[in-house]
């Protein structure tokens, strides 16, 4: 008798500006990277002789191209500010939730604020993210040390400085046992993000094989990787890779990434330079804050519950289920019943937006077996 091998690859839902994309996973468990896939870059050179410069904008931009992911050293950025950013993040978090809950993200119109442990959802296929955020945006007007805005460069006053610290509680289940994500696989949205993260390690990136890799921490350096909005600007010369986030260890972790891109009322357009008669351009110019907007909406607290299960156009159910761990979804386990809520998409404009807030029973509503309903709660 032959017996059906165990299927090597899962398939990974990713959000992105036109709706879902989907990447074809490894099953074998994440590996070491090496200094080929994400290099660490010295920026010392940045202030050397044009040669200095020419060289060391070589070395980036081929890590760019290559996995999108490198370190940097030689930053320039101060320890004791580092530190000091750092000691604020732990007190934040060492709060109680009551407390944290008076900036909550669910009171601010730009997302901004604190979001608890679950209440995001970035990764359709995972389960929801089991880390906590304090997202805010720099704004010298509040800094508190003053700058001179006026050497700030025009072009780079519009653009937006988008920061979060996050936190990953520690693990205390047993060290082989299934846990949550703890920051689902996701792409950054905007051009590029350099991320501050503790000893901790738990950070991971998907190579175009479809391998997760692990980005450890290596001191003194921040991690830099490529955003969807340099990703549309280059014509894909340059790589937005997907990444995750799992806190094994009975440690807790914390990280801080900043996000350089665009404004809200700015458009995305390919980049002229980045055009010829053999690559015409790929992507149409979209607006920022539409796409940023319409991001999280889909990944914030009202995002799909029974994430993978969604009507097509024609109305026909998609399974892409890989795991449904939410213990919130499992509640359901006594009554052979999944409740999706925010079935009901619309892909106007390219963008998949949630349309209406719906709870459905969808074995009443004849839209799945009973059997397999049951077997999907199970999973
Ligand atoms: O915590 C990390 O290492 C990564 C965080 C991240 O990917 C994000 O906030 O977009
Ligand atoms: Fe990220």
């Amino acid at each position: 008798m032959t017996t059906a091998s165990a299927p090597k690859s899962y398939k990974l839902e990713l959000l992105s500006a036109y709706g879902p994309v989907f990447r074809d996973v490894l099953k074998s468990p994440p590996r070491d990277c090496d200094a080929s896939e994400v290099p660490i870059i010295d920026l010392s050179d940045i202030r050397g002789s044009e040669k200095e410069r020419r060289a060391l904008a070589m070395k980036i931009r081929d890590a760019a191209q290559n996995t999108g992911f490198f370190y940097i050293k030689n930053h320039g950025i101060p320890k004791p500010h580092i530190d000091a950013a750092f000691n604020q993040a732990q007190s934040f978090f060492a709060q109680p939730v009551e407390k944290k809950a008076e900036v909550s993200q669910k009171q601010s119109k730009f997302f901004n604020g604190w979001s608890e442990r679950r209440e995001t959802s970035i990764s359709p296929t995972e389960s929801r993210d089991h880390r906590e955020g304090f997202s805010f945006r720099y704004d010298p007007k509040y800094d508190p040390e003053s700058k001179d805005l006026a050497a700030i460069p025009e072009k780079v006053k519009e653009c937006l400085r988008d920061s979060v610290v996050n936190y990953y509680p520690k693990n205390t289940e047993a060290k082989d046992a299934i846990i949550d994500v703890g920051l689902g696989a996701h792409t950054d949205l905007q051009c590029f993000t350099f991320l501050w993260q503790d000893s901790v390690g738990g950070l991971q990136v998907l190579t175009n094989d479809g391998q997760w890799i692990k980005v450890p921490p290596v001191p003194d350096t921040f991690v830099v990787n490529i955003g969807d909005f340099l990703m549309r600007l280059s014509n894909d010369r340059f790589k937005s890779t997907v990444h995750r986030v799992y806190n094994y260890a009975a440690e807790d972790r914390y990280s801080m990434p900043f996000f350089f891109g665009f404004n809200f009322d700015e458009k995305c357009t390919v980049l002229p330079s980045c055009i010829d008669e053999e690559n015409p351009a790929k992507y149409e110019p979209i607006s920022c804050g539409e796409t940023k907007l319409s991001r999280h909406e889909s990944t914030g607290p009202t995002a799909p519950i029974a994430n993978g299960l969604f009507a097509d156009d024609q109305g026909t159910f998609n399974s892409t289920f890989e795991h449904a761990q939410d213990p919130a979804d499992q509640a359901v386990k006594s009554a052979p019943v999944i409740v999706l809520r925010e079935l009901d998409y619309s892909h106007s404009g390219g963008y998949r937006k949630p349309r209406a807030l719906t709870d459905i029973d969808i074995v009443n509503a004849q839209l799945l077996k009973e059997e397999t309903a049951k077997d999907l709660i199970q999973m």
